[in-house]
């Protein structure tokens, strides 16, 4: 039996997935997990096909890396092969500037080129390539493929891309690219699955997790999306503040007396939920707490996302579907209800016991917009896309 790994390096924690490819060469998930709060106490759970958790592990070493995190993954993986003949790695990796449309084996050159597109996602470029060398150190000979998040965007009309700046500027690579692209396309192919009449039409995806954006897809291709040149565009996030008038960045580096690095650190890594509550970065803790702050904090995200919705909803000229996804997306009623009732005007009536209930289509049978949440799984993705370019090279 033939299996690949899928590989999410996030900033502060690894996703991993191991499908087992049948005899079509289809692949089903065999088993799947997370280590979370890297740099912090990481703790590891591993679920199986069904999703019972069947291992779990705890660290309470700040110090280790997402290396000594891999290298310790790759022994646990080694030992659960079970005969599997492992092919092929897949990873996600956020950024792929202008030349990475497409998956694509990794190459020292490409590995090279992609590299210096870390200072562009700094809290996820340097660890999604630090998984791939650290494999290339583990099993030198095994086909990594890299899965971008820009991919998805990348043939969206050009105003959508660009910025109005000097054009110049705009040749050199500075424009919007977007991100979650694995996550919308997940997204566009199980809706065209479950219900192809609204897939073919004009959707809004809201992919609302830590990192937080929207993607506009007419039949199921991305037109516009919040997310431009970085993953600090658009929305409100955990940590990072989502769109921002550049002058404030000038203020503090000029007035305030802020250094880049320190202005690159608040922005990534202080604002967002975490700034405004002053409390937590995570949706919910602060939908658990009391605080006027962390109210507060909750319904600015959901008034930038529905404000950021009516701008997508004019870049497609009207809206049909709404789907919800990622951590905050596919779990926290009050989150979509708050947007969605932002959006009334748009002609979304959403079920409220439909909603509360987590069901795949919460809004009322004659609201004008259907609203669905669709569970995203980007490591089905990346392992789809992995597959499909070791068999185009084979063939
Ligand atoms: N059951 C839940 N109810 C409400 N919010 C949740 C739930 N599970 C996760 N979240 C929220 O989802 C966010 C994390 O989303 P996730 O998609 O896992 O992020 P990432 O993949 O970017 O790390 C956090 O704000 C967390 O509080
Ligand atoms: C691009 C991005 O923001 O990703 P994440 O949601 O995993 O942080
Ligand atoms: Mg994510």
């Amino acid at each position: 039996m033939r299996a690949v790994v899928s590989l999410n390096s996030g900033s502060s924690s690894i996703k991993f997935a191991l499908f087992t490819l049948d005899e079509e060469g289809a692949p089903g998930l065999s088993a799947g997990g997370k280590i979370e709060k890297i740099g912090i106490a990481p703790a590891l759970a591993i679920h199986d096909a069904s999703g019972n958790i069947v291992h779990t592990r705890a660290w309470d070493d700040p110090a280790l890396t997402h290396g000594d995190l891999l290298a310790w993954l790759f022994d646990w993986a080694a030992g659960h092969l079970e005969g599997r003949e492992l092919i092929a790695i897949g990873h996600r990796v956020v950024h792929g500037g202008m030349d990475f449309a497409h998956p694509c084996r990794v190459t020292p050159e490409v590995l090279e080129a992609l590299e210096a597109l870390c200072p562009l996602a700094p809290l996820h470029q340097p660890h999604n390539l630090a998984a791939i060398r650290a494999i290339i150190r583990i099993a030198p000979d095994l086909p990594q493929i890299a899965c971008f998040d820009t991919a998805f965007h990348h043939d969206r009309p050009a105003i959508a891309t660009r910025f109005a700046l000097p054009r110049a500027l705009h040749d050199q690579g500075i424009r919007r690219y977007g991100f979650h692209g694995l996550s919308y396309d997940y997204i566009a192919r199980t809706l065209a699955e479950r219900d192809p009449d609204l897939a073919a039409g004009r959707v809004i995806a809201a992919h609302l997790g830590n990192g937080a954006s929207l993607c506009a897809m007419a039949g199921g291709r991305s037109v516009d999306t919040t997310m431009g040149f970085t993953a600090l565009d658009g929305l409100v996030m955990g940590t990072r503040c989502g769109t921002l008038d550049a002058g404030v960045v000038l203020h503090l580096q000029r007035r305030m007396g802020m250094t880049a690095q320190e202005v690159e650190a608040m922005l990534y890594n202080r604002s967002g939920l975490l700034g405004v509550s002053g409390l937590s970065s995570d949706m919910r803790t602060l939908s658990a707490s009391a605080a006027p702050e962390a109210e507060e904090a909750i319904d600015l995200f959901a008034w930038r996302a529905a404000r950021e919705a009516g701008a997508l909803a004019a870049s497609l000229g009207g809206v049909d579907g709404f789907v919800f996804t990622a951590g905050i997306g596919e779990n926290h009623s009050d989150v979509r209800a708050r947007i969605c009732r932002r959006l009334g005007w748009l002609g979304i009536a959403l079920d409220a016991e439909a909603n509360a209930g987590h069901k795949p289509v919460i809004s009322l049978p004659g609201s004008a917009v259907t609203v669905r949440i669709i569970p995203t799984d980007e490591e089905r993705m990346i392992a789809l896309h992995t597959l499909a370019l070791l068999s185009a090279t084979r063939a």
